[in-house]
C-alpha cells in the first residue's frame, strides 16, 4: 500500500513529516496486517471526504476522481509551516480539489499558530484562515495559493487530492455559480462535515424528564446515560407523576449504574397540573450544571450526543445566549437496536423547521414541524455550499457563517420537547408555574420570552455521523416517540375525568383562565390583565432585547390581529 515516510528535503519551506496512499488501493484492503486498524480508521476518514467530493461533483458537472492521499504531521518542534504554494501546477496537472480533514484535538491556535491560510480570490486579495481543528474539513480548488503558518504543537491533516481532466471548467464553475443547491443536491450532502469533536470536558448537563405515567421513562434514562460521551457528566431531574396502578411500572434496574446522578420527586397523577408547571418543579432541582437540556419522557439520544451538543452550541454566534431546539425524528421501541441505524436513516434528510401552524379553537398557537425542502413554504433555505470551495472564510455575519460552516439553522421557534442551552436560561426564562394545565400554546410563548430576552433560537442539519462500523449512517443525536398510544396522556387522564372541553368544572375554568394569560402576554385578542410578574420584563413576560413586534416577524404571525401570516420562502 502506502510508501512509507518522507519529508522535504529543505525543512525551512516545508517542516511536515509526510506518508502517502494510493485512493484506490486504500479502498481495497490490500496493507499489512499490522496496519489494518489504521487503514480502517483512514478508509472511514476518506470516505467522508469523498462523499463531500461527490456531492460537489455532482453539484457542478465535473467530474473528480480521488487520486491520492496524504497524511501528514508538522512536528511542532521548530515552528514548521509549509510556504505559500499551489498544489496544482504543471507537474501536477489534472488536480482539481483538494480536501483536508483536521486531526487535531485540543487545538488552541493562540498558543499552537498551524492556521492555513488562504487566499481564494488570488494573490491580491485578501487571504482568509483557518485554524486546523479537530475534525473541521476543508475544501478548495487546488490552484488556490495558501501556506501552512508556523506550527508550535503536533499537527496533523489527512488531505485527499480530486483530479479530473478539466480543472480550468472546475474552477470557473465554482467561480460562476453561487451553487445554490437544488433539494436533490443538497440532501447528498454529508450533513455538516464540520462536526468536530474538540471536546468541552468540562461542562454537566442537567437533564430535565418530566413523566407523566410514562412506563418508557426509564428506557429513556437508559439511553440518555448510556449514549453519552461522558455519562458521569449528565444529571437528570425526573418527576414520576403516577397513580397508584402504576407501581412497579418503572423498572429500576434499567438505571441502576446512573442513580447518583438522578434526582427524582414523585407526585400523585392526580395532582398534575400539565407540563409546563411539571417542568417548573423539575427546574427546582437543578444544582448548579453549566448546560440545561429539556425533554420528554419518551426519547432515545444518538452515540456521543453530549459533545455533539456541545460543540453544536459552541459553535453559535452568540453561544451563551443560545437555544438548539428541534422536533426530533421517531423512534419505535420495536425497531430499536444497539445500532438503532434503519435504511431509511441512511438517507440524509433536511433539517426540522418549526412554524405556526394555526390558532387553534381556544386560540392557542399550535407549532408544527416539516422536513425542510425547497418546495416548502415553511422552508429557511439550506446554507449554501460556497464554504466548501473556498476554505472557511468569515464573512463578518455571524448568523450566515454559523449556517455556512456548521449546519446550524435559525428556528422561529423552539419545541417544549427539545431544547439544549446554557442554564442560565432557567433563570431568564423560567418554566412559568402560574400557566396551570397548558399543553398548547406553551411553546410559543415560551419561544417569544427567549426570543425579546435575546436568546436566538437553533436547529441544526441532521448530521452524517460515524457510528460503529457503519461510518455513514446518520445517527440522529435525539428521538421521540410521537406515538402516544401506548401510556396513559394527561390530557386523555383529563378527559376521562371529566375535563373536557365543554366542562365546566375546575379544570377547564383554569384552562381558560391560563390561556388568557398567554394572550395577554402575547398581546393576542382576548387576554386577561398582565400581573407584574407577567408584564414587559416581569419574570414570565417578555423582554426587552426584542420587540414582540420582531417576534411576530421572525416568527410570522400577527399576535396583534390573532392570524398566522403566510411564510416566504
Ligand atoms: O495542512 C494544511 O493545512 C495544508 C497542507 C498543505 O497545504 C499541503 O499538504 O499541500
Ligand atoms: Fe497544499
Amino acid at each position: 500500500m502506502g510508501s512509507g515516510v518522507t519529508s522535504n528535503k529543505d525543512k525551512s519551506l516545508r517542516g511536515d513529516q509526510l506518508r502517502f496512499f494510493n485512493a484506490s488501493s486504500l479502498a481495497q484492503d490490500s496493507c499489512s496486517h499490522s496496519e489494518l486498524p489504521h487503514i480502517t480508521t483512514l478508509r472511514v476518514l476518506k470516505r467522508r471526504l469523498d462523499s463531500v467530493a461527490s456531492f460537489m461533483s455532482h453539484s457542478l458537472g465535473v467530474p473528480l476522481v480521488a487520486r491520492s492521499v496524504q497524511l501528514a504531521r508538522y512536528a511542532g518542534t521548530a515552528g514548521e509551516r509549509y510556504v505559500k504554494h499551489a498544489d496544482s501546477g504543471p507537474s501536477n496537472p489534472t488536480r482539481t480539489l483538494t480536501l483536508l480533514l483536521y486531526l487535531n484535538p485540543n487545538w488552541d491556535v493562540s498558543t499552537m499558530g498551524g492556521q492555513l491560510r488562504l487566499w481564494p480570490s488570488g494573490e491580491d486579495g485578501s487571504p482568509v484562515e483557518v485554524e486546523p481543528l479537530m475534525d473541521r474539513l476543508v475544501a478548495f480548488s487546488s490552484a488556490t495559493l495558501h501556506e501552512v503558518l508556523p506550527s508550535h504543537a503536533p499537527r496533523s491533516a489527512l488531505t485527499v487530492w480530486y483530479h479530473s481532466p478539466d480543472p480550468d471548467a472546475f474552477r470557473h464553475s465554482l467561480a460562476d455559480r453561487a451553487l445554490r443547491p437544488t433539494i436533490e443536491h443538497w440532501r447528498s450532502v454529508p450533513a455538516s462535515p464540520f462536526l468536530y469533536l474538540h471536546p468541552d470536558t468540562t461542562s454537566r448537563i442537567f437533564v430535565s424528564v418530566p413523566a407523566y405515567r410514562d412506563l418508557d421513562v426509564h428506557s429513556t434514562l437508559a439511553s440518555l446515560f448510556g449514549r453519552a460521551s461522558n455519562p458521569t457528566r449528565v444529571f437528570a431531574g425526573v418527576l414520576y407523576q403516577d397513580a397508584p396502578e402504576d407501581a412497579g411500572m418503572h423498572d429500576p434496574t434499567l438505571i441502576e449504574s446512573w442513580k447518583g446522578q438522578v434526582r427524582t420527586r414523585t407526585w400523585h397523577a392526580r395532582d398534575a397540573q400539565g407540563p409546563v408547571v411539571a417542568r417548573s418543579e423539575v427546574a427546582t432541582m437543578w444544582e448548579g450544571e453549566e448546560y440545561y437540556m429539556q425533554i420528554d419522557s419518551h426519547m432515545r439520544f444518538g452515540k456521543h450526543w453530549d459533545l455533539r451538543l456541545l460543540d453544536l452550541i459552541r459553535r453559535c454566534p452568540d453561544p451563551a445566549r443560545s437555544v438548539l431546539t428541534t422536533y426530533p425524528p421517531n423512534y419505535e421501541p420495536e425497531a430499536e437496536t444497539e445500532n438503532r441505524a434503519t435504511p431509511s436513516d441512511c438517507v440524509a434528510r433536511g433539517p426540522v423547521i418549526l412554524y405556526v401552524s394555526k390558532l387553534d379553537d381556544n386560540g392557542m398557537p399550535r407549532v408544527s414541524g416539516r422536513v425542510f425542502t425547497l418546495s416548502n413554504p415553511h422552508a429557511i433555505p439550506p446554507p449554501p455550499l460556497s464554504n466548501l470551495l473556498n476554505g472557511v472564510s468569515g464573512s463578518g455575519d455571524p448568523q450566515r457563517d454559523a449556517q455556512r460552516q456548521y449546519g446550524l439553522l435559525p428556528s422561529r421557534l423552539a419545541s417544549a420537547g427539545f431544547v439544549f442551552a446554557p442554564s442560565s436560561i432557567l433563570n431568564d426564562v423560567p418554566a412559568d408555574p402560574t400557566l396551570r394545565h397548558l399543553f398548547f400554546g406553551e411553546e410559543t410563548l415560551w419561544s417569544a420570552r427567549a426570543w425579546t430576552r435575546g436568546w436566538d433560537l437553533w436547529t441544526w442539519q441532521p448530521a452524517a455521523w460515524p457510528v460503529r462500523s457503519e461510518p455513514f449512517k446518520l445517527d440522529d443525536l435525539v428521538r421521540h416517540r410521537w406515538s402516544r398510544s401506548y401510556r396513559r396522556t394527561w390530557v386523555g387522564d383529563v378527559k376521562d375525568a371529566g375535563g373536557t372541553d365543554g366542562d365546566n368544572g375546575q379544570w377547564s375554568k383554569e384552562r381558560t383562565a391560563t390561556h388568557a394569560v398567554v394572550k395577554a402576554v402575547l398581546g393576542m385578542p382576548g387576554g386577561s390583565a398582565l400581573d407584574e410578574e407577567h408584564a414587559l420584563g416581569g419574570v414570565y413576560g417578555l423582554g426587552t432585547v426584542r420587540s414582540m413586534e420582531d417576534f411576530g416577524s421572525w416568527s410570522a404571525v400577527d399576535f396583534a390581529r390573532g392570524q398566522v401570516k403566510a411564510l416566504g420562502v
